[in-house]
């Protein structure tokens, strides 16, 4: 299934957020999208569920997505958004039966298939034993991962994630980006937002970059987009860069102790950064 965005704009009353974004997100691949804090990314999530109304076009294989009711796009596309709270009580495996919603008929509720089926990805997330605990009551990481469990068992052509990792400790890093890369070897489109430029070289098949403009700057092979030029582009204040000889990005100058005397809090204001378009 193939997800694509032509000339898509979008603007909070006066402030315009994105601006002429075109995209193509194909079956098989991991696209990562990344770019600085407030340059829209999540905006370009909710208006490529049909959130949000925008200028511009996207389309499934060809079909735009306005014309399809909700519930159609739930089966074809599903989202992991960056935060999420839920004052109700529902418990953990209730939360991710709801994944299944979209692929059930009438007023029925979830059949033992369906409970099964939720089952086995609480356990492929690891927390099978916390199934009948309430969400609410959860770690941020839990619940972080109880929300891509809930995209797992919506089981979609289309997975739109904006951070998923954010608040993950390191092995669950690891065990989502392996999930997501599978599920792209498996077929899926599979688009990840996320602030780590080394993840976007490690694990994706494709790189695409918001500047602060709205505007996609960058969009191709990893290796090509998250290049030092265009990391201190759009994040000034990292300072120099250096890729080292296994292809990571790091701080030229990191692990360095600060001279004495300079505390961390006189390094410099960033009032004044430059802005990357
Ligand atoms: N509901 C809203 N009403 C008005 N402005 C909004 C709203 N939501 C977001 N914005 C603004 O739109 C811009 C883009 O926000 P968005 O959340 O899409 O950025 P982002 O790239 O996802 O940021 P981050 O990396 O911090 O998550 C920001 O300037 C933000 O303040």
């Amino acid at each position: 299934m193939t997800l694509s965005v032509r000339n898509l704009t979008f603007a909070y009353g006066e402030h315009r957020v994105l601006d002429g974004v075109d995209l193509d997100l194909r079956p098989g691949e991991l696209c990562a999208l990344f770019g600085p804090n407030g340059s829209g990314k999540s905006t370009l999530y909710r208006c490529l569920l049909g959130h949000l109304r925008h200028g511009g076009t996207v389309t499934l294989d060809g079909v735009d997505l306005g014309r399809l009711r909700p519930a159609e796009v739930a089966r074809k596309v599903s989202y992991v958004p960056q935060q999420h709270s839920n004052p109700f009580p529902f418990t953990v495996l209730d939360m991710v039966l709801m994944g299944r919603t979209p692929h059930l008929g009438g007023v029925f509720g979830p059949r033992p298939a369906d409970v099964a089926f939720c089952a086995g990805v609480l356990d492929q997330v690891g927390l099978a034993d916390q199934r009948d605990r309430l969400y609410h009551t959860l770690s941020g990481g839990q619940r972080q991962l109880v929300l891509i469990a809930r995209a797992l068992a919506q089981d979609c052509g289309v997975l739109l994630l904006d951070e998923p990792t954010a608040s993950l400790d390191f092995g669950n890093q690891m065990w989502v980006w392996r999930t997501v890369r599978e599920l792209a070897r498996s077929g899926r489109a599979v688009l990840v937002c996320t602030h780590e430029p080394n993840h976007v070289r490690w694990f994706c098949d494709r790189a695409v970059a918001l500047g602060r403009a709205g505007r996609l700057v960058a969009d191709g092979p990893p290796a090509e987009v998250v290049t030092t030029d265009l990391v201190t582009a759009l994040y000034p204040s990292v300072g120099a860069l250096a890729v080292t000889a296994d292809a990571t990005i790091a701080p030229a100058e990191a692990y360095r102790p600060l001279p004495v005397g300079v505390s961390a809090g006189s390094a410099g204001s960033r009032q004044d950064e430059p802005t990357a378009e």
